[in-house]
């Protein structure tokens, strides 16, 4: 006899999306929607203060967050950059700087109180790269991280990485690898997998949409949550792009060709879920 409601169903591995979309509609007002930015949301360009969301994915977005239990930004900018973005949106919270600030239900922008010390070195950092870092370097100064870009000159990638990292060595900072940038950001474990672990805690259900290696441990939180708890459902989409090769799209249950291709997948979830 077939089960009362397969909706509630969590369904075995590998999944389609058909098959995710159905196990998810049975639960979707406990069901979180996250999304990181760069290269999911928006395609990526060489000047980091230009780019915008894909078409469709606010509308999008915006219809979501009135269906699922919550939608949220998790992305490694600032909680005012995402707010340009996202802000107009009710319903949508933001995570920035990896987890370092947020702000919920449009409500004011919260900073993690043992990283504020940290904010006179990423300014002395980003000075000094630069005054040291050879043209062609983008630094991008975020108040709790210092980001160093090389995507118009990626023949510089070797001189930004070895500098970053040995400021960092020098400063006691992490680095965070990412799509022709490196980036240091204050000591301590925060990062898109706490963020995750932490915010589906009251959630049965949950999708993440990321592109990048920092995504992985997004995937992972959601992972770790469904063998914790085998009520709950996980689902990680990965946005192709050539920049991290197959790396991404393995840890994800699911590949979405980029993130134009996102924007119509949301709009059909929007059906999907209503
Ligand atoms: O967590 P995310 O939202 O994915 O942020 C990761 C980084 O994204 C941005 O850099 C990337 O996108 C830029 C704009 O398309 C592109 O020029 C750059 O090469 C990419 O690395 C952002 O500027 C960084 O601060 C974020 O760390």
């Amino acid at each position: 006899m077939p089960p009362n409601n397969p909706g509630d169903q969590r369904p075995l591995r590998p999944l389609t999306a058909d098959q995710a979309w159905r196990a998810t509609s049975g639960r979707a007002g406990r069901c979180v929607l996250f999304f990181d930015f760069d290269g999911t949301l928006a395609p990526v360009g060489d000047d980091p203060t230009a780019v915008q969301p894909a078409p469709k994915v606010l509308a999008a977005l915006e219809a979501l967050a009135g269906i699922v239990q919550r939608v949220a930004i998790v992305s490694a900018r600032p909680v005012d950059f995402l707010r340009e973005h996202f802000g107009a949106l009710s319903g949508v919270d933001l995570y920035g700087l990896y987890g370092l600030e947020h702000s919920h239900s449009g409500g004011g922008t919260v900073t993690e109180p043992a990283a504020l010390p940290w904010v006179p070195t990423m300014a002395e950092l980003a000075e000094r790269a630069r005054a040291e870092l050879p043209p062609g370097t983008l630094v991008e100064y975020k108040r709790l991280s210092v980001a160093l870009h090389y995507r118009t000159v990626p023949a510089l990638a070797d001189t930004v990485e070895a500098w970053g990292r040995a400021q960092a060595d020098r400063l006691g900072l992490r680095v965070q690898a990412g799509r022709m940038v490196i980036e240091l950001k204050p000591p301590g474990d925060q990062d898109k997998g706490l963020v995750i672990d932490t915010a589906v805690r009251d959630a049965a259900c949950a999708w993440y949409f990321g592109d990048d290696v920092s995504d992985i441990k997004a995937f992972a939180a959601l992972r770790a949550r469904e063998d914790r708890d085998p009520d709950f459902l996980g689902v990680c989409v990965a946005v192709a792009n050539p920049e991290t090769g197959d790396e991404v799209s393995r840890a994800a249950d699911l590949t979405i060709d980029s993130p134009e291709a996102l924007g119509d997948f949301l709009t059909e979830a929007v059906h999907r879920l209503s």
